[in-house]
This record gives C-alpha cells, sequence and structure tokens, in this order.
C-alpha cells in the first residue's frame, strides 16, 4: 500500500464528516484513526458492544496497524482477535462489534451487521466415538428465514443446534455464516448469535428485570453507562412484551413467559442468526402459537431463526422443514407445504411413523428428490455441479446496479432480490409431489456503498459502508473467508476461541474487574433471592455447633490427662468434619446448577477467571462466617489452654477449621464443574466427606501406615485436623501409643500444615479452573 495517496479535500473543519448515522474520518496525514463509541473518537460506532475507545488504525512507515486500545470485547483481525499492534494488508477484515471494516490498501469500509446473514451448513457430521450423532446435514438459508426442525427424539436436532451454534462444533464439514467460516471466525461471530437452549440460562430466583440487568453488564462493554445499559433492557423487554412482568420472579413466569425473557436476553446483543432447541416444549398450543408467531416476526425483521420442535401444528410459519431421521440423516428439507406430499402422508404422525420405521428408506428417497437438488445441492458449496455460477453472475450485475444506486443515497445496504435461487422446485418428474402455489422469496442484503468522494480520499478513512461486493459475496456464498487468505481455519470438532486470559486483564483491567463485580453482586441476589437456601446456610453452622456439644466431657479443647486428651480429640473430629461439610456443601452444586448459564455467557465474551474469581469470593466469604460461628459456639465452654502463633488460642482453632473449609469449597466446585448433573453430587458429596474424616487423623492413629499417610497428604483435613491437635497439644495429651508426631505442640509444624493447606487451595483452584473448559462452547 503506498503512503503517497493523495488527501482529500472532502473533511469539515474538525476533520469529519457526516453521513447519516455515521461520519467517516479524513485525518491530514492519515497517521491514526481512532475507532469507538465516543463521540471523541475519529469513527464514532454506536454499538454497544464497542468501548469508548476500542481500536486504533495506525501508519507505520509504509504499512498501517491496527491495535486494540484494551477493549472489553477485542478488535478482531480476518476473525481472530488482535492481541498486539498487527499490520493489515488489502482484503483483510477489521471486525469491532456488529462492524466489518474491509480494507482495501487505502480505506476501510464499514459496513454494520444490522441483522441479515444467510446460513450455510455444508456437509455436518458430528462423530462422538464410533457414534454417528449427525450424518452429512447440508442446507442453505437466506437470511430473513425461519426454519423449523423437527424429527423424532435422538434423531440429533440438539446435536445439529449445537453445531450450528459453536457449542459442540461439527466433527466434519464447516458452517459458512454470512460468507464467513464460522467455526474458523468463531472467536468474533460468536457475539452475533443467539441461542435459547433447552435448559434456561437465567437465573430463575431473580426477578425479569434484574436478570436482564445483569446480563446486559455481562454483555456489553465495561464502559457502558449504567443508564444506557438499563434503557436496552427496557427495550428488549418491551419488544418481547415483558414490561409488565419486569418485577416477576423468573421461576413464576410461564414457560411461554419464560422462553420469551430468554428471547429478551439474547436480543440484548442483536444477534443476526437465532437458535432456540424447543421453546415451545411443555407450552399448549396457544401458547405454542405464539412463540411460532413470535418468532416469525423475528425472521420477518431480518434474524435467520432456527428452532426445534416437537409441534407440528404451527409449521406454515416457517420458510424451510428440516425433518430428520434416526441416525442424524436428512428425511426432509424444503418448504412446509411440500412436506405431506413430500412423504405421500395424510399428516405429519404418518410422516414421523415413516421416517421412525425406515430413517434409510427416506434418507435416500429425500437424497434422489428433486427437492435435495433444488434446496441443497444448488447452494451446497461442495458441489461444483450446481448451477450457482449463473446465480453469481445475476446477482453480481445486480449488486453493481445497487452499488450505483447507493452512490448517490447513502444507505446502510441495498437489497437485491436473488429469489431465484430460493424459488419452489419444479414438481418431480414422478409427480410425487406438487409444485408449490406460493413461497416466500427471501431477499439477500448486499452491503452498498457509499461513493462520490472515492476518488479524491485521503491516504487513510473509514467509509461508512463496504464496497461493491464481489460476486460470491452476493448469493449465499461461502467465499469471503476466501477473499482472506490470512484467515486460519479451525481443528476439526474445533471453533476458534481465542483466549484473552491475562493478556486483556493487563491491557484493561477494568473489563475483568467489572465482570468480576457485577458475577459476585449476582450470586449474592440469587442467593438473598433463594430464602430457603440463605436459611440453611445460617442455619447449618448453629445445627452444627449444637451438635458440637453432643461429645462426651465438659473440658473442650483445655489441655489436661490423657481423658482429656480423648475429649480433646473427639470434639476436634466434630470440629473437622463440620467445617469440612460447610465447605462442600454449599459449592458441589454450584457450577453444575449453571452450567448452561456459563456455557452461554462464555459465549458472549465472559471471562472464565472473573467467573471463578466471584465463586471464591462469594464462598470464602461465606464459609469463613460460618466456620467462624461454628467454631466460637462449640468451644465456648472449652477454649484450648494455650496457642502457638495467635494471641487468641480460639482464633488459633477457627483459622484452621477456615482453612480446611475453604479447601473443601474448593474441592466441591471442583467436583461441580466435573460433574454432569446436580443429582450425581449427592452421592459423591457424602463419600468426600466420609473421606475427608478419614483420612484427617483424627479417628485413628495414621502414622505407621505409609500408604494411608502417604494418601492423607491429599486431604485438608490431614492438615487442618494437625493444626488445631498442634494447637491443643494433642501429642502431649496421649498415651505413646497413640501418639503421632504431627500433633507436637510446636509453631514450625502449625506453619506447615497451614503452607500445605494453601498449596492444596492453588492447586485445586488450578484444577477446578481446568475442569470449567469442560463446559467451554466451541469443543466438541
Ligand atoms: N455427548 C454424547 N455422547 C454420546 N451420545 C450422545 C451425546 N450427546 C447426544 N448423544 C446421542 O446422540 C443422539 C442425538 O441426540 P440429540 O440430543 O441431538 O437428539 P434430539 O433429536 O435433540 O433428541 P430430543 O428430541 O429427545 O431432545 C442421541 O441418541 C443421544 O443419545
Amino acid at each position: 500500500m503506498s503512503s503517497d495517496h493523495p488527501t482529500s479535500p472532502v473533511s469539515a473543519g474538525d476533520g469529519t464528516v457526516a453521513t447519516g448515522q455515521n461520519k467517516f474520518v479524513t485525518p491530514d496525514n492519515a497517521a491514526r484513526i481512532r475507532i469507538g463509541r465516543d463521540a471523541d473518537n475519529d469513527h464514532v460506532l454506536a454499538d454497544l458492544q464497542v468501548s469508548r475507545h476500542h481500536s486504533e488504525i495506525r501508519r507505520a512507515g509504509d504499512t498501517y496497524q491496527v491495535v486494540d486500545l484494551g477493549s472489553r470485547n477485542g478488535t478482531y483481525l480476518n476473525g481472530r482477535q488482535v492481541h498486539k499492534p498487527t499490520v493489515i494488508h488489502a482484503g483483510d477484515v477489521v471486525s469491532i462489534g456488529r462492524h466489518e471494516l474491509l480494507f482495501d490498501g487505502h480505506r476501510l469500509h464499514d459496513h454494520v451487521d444490522t441483522g441479515p446473514a444467510s446460513l450455510i451448513a455444508d456437509d455436518l457430521t458430528v462423530r462422538i466415538k464410533d457414534k454417528v450423532l449427525l450424518d452429512d446435514v447440508s442446507f442453505a438459508l437466506a437470511e430473513g428465514s425461519l426454519l423449523a426442525l423437527i424429527g423424532p427424539s435422538g434423531c440429533g436436532k440438539s446435536t445439529l443446534v449445537k453445531a450450528l451454534t459453536g457449542l459442540r462444533p461439527a466433527t466434519q464439514g464447516r458452517i459458512w455464516y454470512g460468507g464467513r467460516d464460522l467455526y474458523a471466525d468463531y472467536a468474533q461471530l460468536r457475539y452475533r448469535l443467539g441461542m435459547v437452549p433447552q435448559d434456561d440460562v437465567l437465573h430463575k430466583q431473580l426477578k425479569v428485570r434484574t436478570a436482564l440487568r445483569f446480563a446486559a453488564a455481562l454483555r456489553f462493554a465495561d464502559d457502558v453507562p449504567r443508564r444506557v445499559r438499563w434503557a436496552k433492557v427496557n427495550e428488549v423487554m418491551e419488544t418481547m412484551r415483558l414490561t409488565e412482568r419486569a418485577k416477576q420472579r423468573i421461576d413464576t413466569l410461564s414457560g411461554g413467559q419464560r422462553k420469551r425473557a430468554s428471547v429478551a436476553m439474547e436480543l440484548l446483543t442483536e444477534p443476526s442468526l437465532f437458535c432456540l432447541d424447543e421453546p415451545t416444549s411443555g407450552l399448549d398450543p396457544a401458547l405454542d402459537k405464539e412463540v411460532m408467531q413470535e418468532l416469525r416476526e423475528l425472521a420477518d425483521k431480518g434474524k435467520t431463526v432456527v428452532v426445534v420442535t416437537h409441534s407440528v401444528l404451527h409449521l406454515d410459519y416457517c420458510d424451510r422443514v428440516l425433518v430428520m431421521c434416526l441416525g442424524g440423516t436428512m428425511g426432509y428439507f424444503g418448504p412446509p407445504d411440500q412436506l405431506l406430499a413430500f412423504f405421500d402422508a395424510e399428516d405429519y404422525a404418518d410422516v414421523f411413523t415413516k421416517i421412525t420405521e425406515e430413517p434409510e428408506r427416506w434418507t435416500r428417497a429425500f437424497r434422489n428428490s428433486p427437492l435435495y437438488a433444488r434446496y441443497v445441492s444448488a447452494v451446497n458449496p461442495t458441489d461444483r455441479s450446481a448451477p450457482r455460477p449463473a446465480l453469481a453472475a445475476k446477482a453480481a450485475a445486480e449488486a453493481a446496479e445497487a452499488a450505483a444506486a447507493a452512490a448517490v443515497s447513502v444507505t446502510n445496504h441495498a437489497t437485491v432480490d436473488v429469489s431465484e435461487a430460493m424459488t419452489p422446485a419444479t414438481p418431480a418428474a414422478n409427480g410425487d409431489y406438487p409444485a408449490p402455489t406460493s413461497e416466500k422469496a427471501p431477499a439477500i442484503t448486499v452491503p452498498a456503498q457509499r461513493s462520490g468522494q472515492l476518488d479524491d480520499e485521503p491516504t487513510l478513512q473509514v467509509l461508512p459502508t463496504a464496497p461493491p461486493p464481489l460476486p460470491e459475496q452476493i448469493g449465499i456464498e461461502p467465499t469471503l473467508a476466501r477473499t482472506r487468505p490470512n484467515a486460519p481455519a479451525a481443528k476439526p470438532g474445533q471453533a476458534n476461541m481465542d483466549k484473552q486470559g491475562w493478556r486483556l486483564f493487563a491491557r484493561n483491567p477494568s473489563a475483568p474487574l467489572r465482570q468480576y463485580a457485577t458475577l459476585c453482586n449476582r450470586m449474592v441476589r440469587v442467593i438473598l433471592s433463594d430464602r430457603g437456601f440463605a436459611l440453611f446456610l445460617l442455619a447449618m453452622p448453629l445445627v452444627l455447633a449444637v451438635l458440637a456439644y453432643t461429645a462426651p466431657g465438659e473440658h473442650g479443647l483445655e489441655f489436661g490427662n490423657v481423658s482429656q486428651g480423648i475429649q480433646a480429640q473427639q470434639l476436634l473430629v466434630v470440629l473437622v468434619t463440620g467445617a469440612a461439610f460447610l465447605g462442600t456443601a454449599a459449592a458441589i452444586r454450584e457450577i453444575v446448577n449453571e452450567a448452561a448459564i456459563y456455557r452461554r455467557e462464555r459465549a458472549v465474551g465472559l471471562s472464565a477467571a472473573a467467573y471463578l474469581s466471584s465463586k471464591l469470593t462469594i464462598f470464602f466469604l461465606i464459609n469463613t462466617a460460618q466456620v467462624a460461628l461454628f467454631v466460637w459456639l462449640a468451644l465456648f465452654e472449652g477454649p484450648p489452654t494455650r496457642s502457638l502463633v495467635l494471641p487468641s488460642q480460639t482464633m488459633e482453632i477457627i483459622v484452621a477449621m477456615v482453612a480446611i473449609s475453604l479447601v473443601s469449597t474448593v474441592l466441591g466446585l471442583l467436583i461441580s464443574s466435573l460433574a454432569k448433573t446436580t443429582e450425581q453430587t449427592t452421592p459423591i458429596m457424602v463419600v468426600l466427606v466420609m473421606a475427608l474424616l478419614v483420612f484427617s487423623g483424627g479417628l485413628f492413629l495414621l502414622e505407621g501406615s505409609p500408604i494411608m499417610e502417604t494418601i492423607a497428604w491429599f486431604f485438608p483435613t490431614r492438615w487442618g485436623f494437625g493444626a488445631g491437635a498442634q494447637t491443643v497439644d494433642l501429642f502431649g495429651m496421649m498415651p505413646k501409643t497413640f501418639q503421632d508426631p504431627l500433633f507436637q505442640h510446636t509453631p514450625e509444624l502449625w506453619w506447615r500444615s497451614m503452607i500445605f493447606l494453601g498449596i492444596q487451595l492453588a492447586v485445586l483452584i488450578g484444577l477446578t479452573r481446568l475442569a470449567l473448559r469442560r463446559h467451554e462452547p466451541g469443543r466438541s
């Protein structure tokens, strides 16, 4: 690219020119263009996912570099996040929020994705070990289409939705989203996808408005003011007709309202593609119809909507229906009004019977049908026999016209009707199904160009719209990626997710810190909203303290003779067990309970470190208070006679017990992130608390049994019990045959016990962070 490109005389005095919603800059010498949401940027992007000062394009000698300014949602170059100043080349696409800036060597052409995006599934196959869950599924959807996915239970509908949204990428095949490889560019494109899974992704204990406000705080750039976020929340509630329910708890909403709340949450980020997994399950027919109507409205507003449904009553609202057969194959893809004729069925029950009884036959029948040729092969990017070039040429001509028109009047998009691609198939030769009578003709939206001043532009500019699209970009064709040779492909079965982690934290600590504060706040609100759980947390230490008083003897942990030693040992066992129980009980369900929420929020930019830190902080505070109360009450009448390190004997015991409970909390969180269901956690907890008790060394002597002693090293109760025993000098009270050298009353041993607990804590936190990766989107 040349640096001697002429500078433009078209700018206003301040170097900016207003052009509709956008303005473009003509900086003198084009040394730098700052891009962001604030009005003081050279190029302003009105998008709540864009930070106030988001990125810069800087000149560096004869080249230009893109630099992220520590934005919350990142700057992407050809779909990969930019972590350091990176040189841009002609044809590169810099993406910021919903904006795509195409660099032509001199200028950046700004195209905003306001919704419409086409979708092509190309030969999607999902295998888990030897099992094929999805088998060669291919189809194309024009923007603004509504697709219903139907089929018998277990045929792979959810699997397909997970593949389409990158939650569990296909092990083979690709998805082209608006012409871009979804898996390769997933780190950036995931913000454009809306996904409403079967499980609710809002905390049901919260009120609708509160839950949506938290969702907005976690999704928008960290510097978006609260009033702007709240206004957006009000807007999406209005759109989904939830304003009257704003103060109602989500668990008191009807099924349909709950789904609307989930859709409202997704609308916050204005995604282009919406996938909903059984939003109508459990709803009565009226609500079912209502939800389908709403999805139709969304599609009419330009969103591409994919809905999994068991209900076939309202399929006529859809543009396309995909019938799946057991084994994950396609039994039908096409307009709803040709479906029954294709299956030669009277009703949908007949269709389900046929595909359940003879899935292979119907898979084959569809493969060989003109419907397949028309709706699948014709737009399948791998099928070179398809009549694509003609379509592309026609669309290219229309696009050129559209671009010329846009040169005069500035618009964000021009719409070119390429409905030919989507017109119904002609009747089959064998007359198996009738010719369609009516058909929506989805329009393919083409970015238009603002021109007029282009000839005299300065060296570096941002233009508010895109250049004339390449022919392949016009139809539902996956070729934008081909124009970007730098774009890395995704590995099979994976979607490219950039790791932000510490690098982002170092550049912009406010973003993850803001998330951390929001998550802590939300966790407290969720706990307080669940009165039963809050009372349980408060009652547990009281109940345990009462139980501690059932231990025989009146001397508590006082130093004394052998009989007092036995009493002290028994009381310490109660304290250690109580502390371990308090630690694990609350934490063990936490992550598995909200795994669906975590997965969804990770997909829209939640920091895993912020998430885990918030859990640790709140649980540590709760556990510390609980254990301190429990131990203080239990030792009210019998504190230890002497201490080792701290001035207060009781405090020293409390510190040891708190340490046990914190390590147990993290152990609970680790198990919670590994568990598949909440039900699994209860038996695991019972076994875990038993093991913590056995390996504490309080029930019987571990010394002298090397295997037991070695295993005990890995249990926090071993070191916590040891620290308590050292404080009370259990070694000094017990007869020789019951003396464990670990229990000697020395400060060195006490510190050693605490250091071991600290190491266990750190290791378990690391393991929990790793285990959380199981819930990451973009992994198979
Ligand atoms: N992680 C997995 N490992 C092995 N098999 C799996 C896994 N996930 C799903 N399956 C299997 O893949 C098949 C398709 O599952 P999927 O959930 O996609 O079906 P579905 O059509 O959505 O079913 P339903 O209508 O009952 O929700 C089922 O047989 C299921 O048991």
